[in-house]
């Protein structure tokens, strides 16, 4: 088997009394689509905090090609690869989609030697179109505020994002939420894509079929540890229900976590 691109061992976080993760491990390899599945408040976007830089762990390592790193923040886990698309999805409301695309990495007229020059608008909406038409992401105007789109829009532009910056690792909280069918179908399918690059793609979801039909693995948190790990293929829907409330304990069915 290849080697784990990004590891959480023995990862603990408390907020107050509250602990988010007690001892969570997570493991995500390169090329696959893994699932992070849990009830509500089984640790799962703590975690992925965690994984992504926002927030620090109290105790445990994160590992990155086997060797233990430090994510202070955002920029640190885009230093290694790893994009995120966040719960809340993170855009600025107030700019465009060209604008959230290229949030944190503007073009400016003149290349890099232009850094502290004028921002390359026509060259940043030329990207976001390129971008958007490979995705499938219909968007009549670039060119509006983030704002004015529909909760759907939004949501494909933090996946698109996510998606052309990606080179290793990309969490993905809850992508398709808001999403009716055709563009549900169409961010699975760039998963999909994104996965047959190489790049490992992590995908936190309460919708179980939905899970079975993208992911390779299933990774599930309880009560802010990690109780099972599965193969999808091998797997049915009663079964990642089962591992989330601790069901299959009882039946003695329980994966290695
Ligand atoms: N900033 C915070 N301050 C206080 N408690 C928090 C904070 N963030 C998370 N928690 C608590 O930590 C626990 C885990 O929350 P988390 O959001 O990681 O769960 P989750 O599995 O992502 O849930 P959901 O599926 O509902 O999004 C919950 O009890 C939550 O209330």
């Amino acid at each position: 088997m290849t080697d784990p691109l990004l590891e959480a061992r023995k990862v603990t976080k408390r907020y107050g009394h509250v602990h988010a993760l007690q001892g969570a491990d997570f493991t995500a390899y390169p090329g696959e689509v893994v699932a992070l599945i849990g009830d509500n408040g089984a640790g799962k976007s703590t975690l992925v905090k965690t994984l992504s830089g926002t927030i620090r762990p109290d105790e445990g390592e994160v590992l990155v090609d086997g060797k233990p790193v430090q994510l202070g923040s955002p920029l640190d886990a885009r230093k290694y690869g790893i994009e995120t698309v966040y719960q809340d999805l993170a855009l600025a409301q107030d700019l465009d989609a060209a604008a959230n695309l290229h949030l944190g990495r503007e073009l400016y007229r003149g290349g890099l030697l232009g850094r502290l020059g004028v921002l390359d608008r026509a060259a940043m909406r030329r990207s976001a179109v390129a971008a958007f038409r490979e995705l499938g992401v219909d968007l009549r105007d670039v060119g509006v505020p983030v704002a004015a789109l529909s909760g759907g829009q939004k949501q494909s532009v933090a996946v698109a994002r996510a998606v052309v910056f990606a080179n290793r690792i990309i969490f993905m909280d809850e992508p398709t939420a808001a999403l009716g069918v055709v563009q549900r179908g169409r961010v699975l399918d760039t998963i999909k894509r994104v996965r047959d690059r190489g790049i490992a793609v992590v995908l936190i979801s309460h919708n179980m079929p939905e899970v079975l039909s993208v992911a390779d693995r299933v990774e599930v948190l309880r009560l802010g540890s990690r109780v099972a790990r599965l193969t999808a293929a091998d797997t049915t829907v009663e079964e990642l229900v089962g591992a989330m409330t601790g069901a299959l304990d009882a039946a003695g069915k329980e994966g290695a976590a």
